[in-house]
């Protein structure tokens, strides 16, 4: 290897992995750990903000090494799970709480106290969003309210998204977030790119425990030299799902991606306006670079992969996850079994946190291949809900890029092209949210004069062809609405 590699952190949800890419896309390495999911109460999910720190700079010490040390590496670019919430000590750099993760449902009813107060409409104005518990706003005004140690921290109290929290580790000090996680806490004015005084208000955050709000790209400091030898730049930063979209190459109004790993997040590039949605989507900012802001229509759903993990942790029903395409393969059709993954409550578009799942249409003649069947079905029927809001909200897709961990599954990959009657476009190379940080990290260090430039890391794709017949496609969408009605009340 010649050229210097970039080094990519991707901070998921269920694991912490570490990348090595060389400027042409080639993916030199990976290392990969489990986060532990600690359900503390019913519909609460935490992590610990130390393990998150330990598992990601193991990952990363072990891809320095690979690479031949600190000097064989140009940039290091950070993605990672969005709105979790993490608190610690400016000081000792140490965190002072658990992280409440994303998924998270304790706040509903701080959510729906504002709500019913009418305060969700001055919040979509200002960020794009909904009052959901999945934003982090509400998660902090819940934790400064209830743990004692964080109003006692004062001024040595930092709050910041995980990305924020990683670079604090590394830098040995450095606060600062991009604007891609901050358009996720529901504390920042998505068209200013500031932290906004009336949320702030709103919620009770004080100013001074919040990073500054920067560039996905440029050079935010240097890790700390006894990390990994010598300093290595940080330049490249954004949320999972903006980085996936920059790794597909959404970089032209119109351009969509939809990503299947935990759960489901589909982002349409809408150009450098911030346009507010009329049809429950949430308005996201796709990147920022050279202090421009280009802007996103955002669908997100709360359970995908993990449902795959639910039947087969919980339930019992699959050996592996892999196995769902075999068992979905096996059977002619669904049997007349739906299922409505609200094993979380519901987002994108119906936001509804209470709402519970179903499996429906069960019969003797019902094995437990329909229900995987129909587990896996819920994808394309969830995904062509989102589609119709897009076009409500004057996005309409052309095609569909998709990548994310269940992606893998050809059989789901060509449903979703026949539920959708759509061309849909799944990159050879699958992980294009560490792909994504990659090229801002080759943007942030000059190595690439651009995003667009940058894009050549993107390697061939393979194509899925609709192939279903209408009356099919009329009779699973007739189902599905009715057992969505059911669930929704
Ligand atoms: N062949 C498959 N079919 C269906 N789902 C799968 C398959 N392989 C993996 N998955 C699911 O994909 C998810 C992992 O995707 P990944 O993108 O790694 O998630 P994340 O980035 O959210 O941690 C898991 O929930 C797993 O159950
Ligand atoms: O960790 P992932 O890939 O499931 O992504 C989580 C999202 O960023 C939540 O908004």
């Amino acid at each position: 290897m010649t050229e210097r590699a970039l080094l990519v952190i991707d901070e998921g949800t269920t694991s912490t992995r570490a990348m090595l890419f060389t400027p042409d896309g080639t993916c030199l390495g990976s290392e990969q750990k489990d986060i532990t999911q600690n359900y503390t109460a019913p519909g609460w999910v935490e992590h610990d903000a130390e393990e998150i720190w330990s598992l990601s700079l193991a990952c990363a010490q072990a891809m320095v090494a690979k690479a031949g040390g600190a000097g064989r590496i140009e940039a290091i670019g950070i993605t990672n799970q969005r709105e979790t919430i993490v608190f610690w000590s400016r000081r000792t750099g140490r965190a002072l709480a658990p992280a409440i993760v994303w998924q998270d449902r304790r706040t509903a009813n701080l959510c729906r106290d504002l709500k019913d107060k009418g305060h969700e409409a001055e919040v979509q104005a200002s960020t794009g969003l909904l009052l959901d518990p999945y934003f982090s706003a509400s998660k902090i005004a819940w934790a400064l309210g209830t743990w004692p140690q964080l109003e006692e921290a004062g001024n040595d109290l930092c709050i910041g998204t995980v990305e924020s929290w990683l670079i604090h580790r590394l830098t040995g000090g450095l606060h600062v977030s991009d604007a891609t996680n901050a358009s996720r806490t529901a504390l920042m004015n998505i068209g200013t790119g500031r932290w906004d005084a009336a949320l702030m208000d709103l919620w009770q955050v004080p100013g001074t425990a919040l990073p500054e709000i920067a560039d996905c790209a440029g050079r935010f400091g240097a890790t700390s030299a006894d990390l990994f030898g010598a300093p290595i730049p940080i330049c490249g930063m954004a949320g999972d799902q903006q980085a996936a979209a920059i790794g597909q190459a959404c970089l032209a109004t119109g351009d969509t991606k939809a990503t299947y790993g935990t759960g489901a997040f589909i982002l349409t590039n809408t150009g450098c306006e911030f346009r507010r949605s009329e049809h429950r989507l949430l308005s996201t900012i796709a990147w920022q670079l050279g202090g421009d802001r280009n802007y996103a229509l955002e669908g997100s759903v709360f359970v995908a992969g993990s449902l795959i993990q639910w039947l087969r942790d919980d339930l019992g029903l699959l050996a592996s996850s892999n196995e769902s395409e075999a068992l979905a393969r096996s059977v002619a059709d669904n049997g007349g079994v739906y299922l409505v993954p609200a094993l979380s409550g519901l987002g994108a578009p119906h936001w509804q946190p209470d709402a519970r799942a179903a499996i429906s249409g069960l019969s003797f003649a019902s094995s437990r291949a329909h229900i995987v069947r129909a587990a896996l079905e819920a994808m394309a029927h969830q995904t062509r809900d989102l589609m119709a809001a897009f076009a409500s909200d004057g996005a309409n897709w052309q095609s569909l890029k998709v990548d994310g961990g269940m992606i893998a599954n050809d059989w789901l990959t060509q449903d979703l092209a026949d539920l959708l009657d759509l061309k849909v476009e799944r990159p050879v190379f699958i992980e294009t949210t560490a792909l994504g940080a990659a090229m801002l990290a080759g943007v942030g260090s000059g190595m690439f004069g651009s995003l667009e430039e940058a894009a050549r890391m993107r390697g061939p794709v393979e194509r899925f062809e609709p192939k279903m017949e209408e009356k099919d496609r009329d009779v699973r969408l007739a189902g599905w609405r009715e057992a969505l009605a059911a669930v929704l009340g």
